[in-house]
């Protein structure tokens, strides 16, 4: 995918606006274009100073996000990249502004979802991920607070933050990732490679959660995460699960399988009784 990375200064081209977030080495800032007025959310990332440094990121990895984020555009379901600028220490991804916050706090604030809201959610992450994984693109850090609204009080969703997905190629095995310890796959912590199915399991953990509003393997510790993870250790408790569908209980064990072969993929879920009631008829296949 060729770039067209602009390293023309970008105060020329933006005004830069309030802060929206950060992580380690990023940070995402609302910003709007001179010349159309439109308001976009730019996430600076800084570049390592040299090969040995610890602070920031290599100028492949960064720019294997707007890589990823090029090929996958445009979907409804699925961030769009704006523009590309880089200046000596910096790459800044100028990406579509999506102003409904994150999943992950808008199940906070409503503690659980009816079974009809939640599969609407998982209906457009598995949209989302379907477009990827056609792609032979995994996302790698599928999480409730990686889904966002597109606005408040509207169930548009959009999936950000592609930093650790990867074009998987066959026959090179991908190892090298790490997701959230309390959502990833099995295989990922067995340091086994990594494939469509890993983004799998990381859907079954988000549906459990916005059913519940528990959290199926979280431990006191990220090591008994680890140990709930590799022992597939989950149960539906009545406590949470009591109102919940057989259907949707189905669904989630579907997903919670050990042998990645052996999950089910997103077209097995997309046609699962749980989800495929609730599609649109133009969206099947
Ligand atoms: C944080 O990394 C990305 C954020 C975005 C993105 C795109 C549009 C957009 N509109 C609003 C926001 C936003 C608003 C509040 C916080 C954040 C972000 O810092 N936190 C997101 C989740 N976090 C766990 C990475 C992002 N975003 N973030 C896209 C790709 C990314 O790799």
């Amino acid at each position: 995918m060729v770039l067209n990375i602009i390293t023309e200064d970008f105060e020329n081209f933006y005004d830069i606006q309030d802060d929206l977030g950060s992580g380690q080495f990023a940070v995402v800032k609302r910003v709007r274009e001179l010349n159309t007025g439109h308001e976009f959310a730019a996430k600076f990332v800084r570049k390592k100073k040299c090969v040995a440094g610890r602070r920031g990121l290599k100028r492949e990895e960064i720019l294997r996000e707007a890589d990823i984020l090029s090929e996958l555009a445009p979907h409804r379901n699925i961030i769009t990249l704006h523009d590309i600028f880089e200046n000596k220490h910096e790459i800044i991804l100028v990406l579509e502004l999506v102003g409904g916050g994150e999943l992950f706090h808008y199940i906070a604030e409503k503690d659980t979802l009816s079974e009809e809201e939640a599969a609407k959610f998982i209906l457009q992450i598995l949209e989302g991920v379907h477009h990827m994984h056609e792609k032979n693109i995994v996302h790698l850090d599928l999480k409730p607070e990686n889904v966002m609204l597109l606005e408040k009080n509207k169930t548009q969703i959009k999936i950000i933050d592609f930093g650790i997905s990867r074009k998987l190629q066959p026959n090179e095995p991908t190892k090298e990732t790490f997701g959230t310890p309390e959502f990833v796959a099995p295989e990922v912590i067995a340091f086994e490679p990594v494939t469509l199915a890993t983004d799998m399991w990381s859907i079954g953990v988000i549906t459990y959660i916005l059913l519940s509003g528990a959290s199926p393997f979280l431990g006191n510790t990220n090591q008994e995460t680890f140990n709930n993870i590799t022992q597939v250790d989950y149960r539906f408790d009545e406590e949470f699960f009591a109102n919940t569908s057989d259907l949707a209980k189905d669904f989630i064990q579907q997903l919670f399988v050990k042998n990645p072969r052996q999950r089910a993929t997103v077209v097995d879920c997309l046609n699962h009784p749980w989800i495929k009631p609730r599609r649109r008829k133009d969206e099947e296949e």
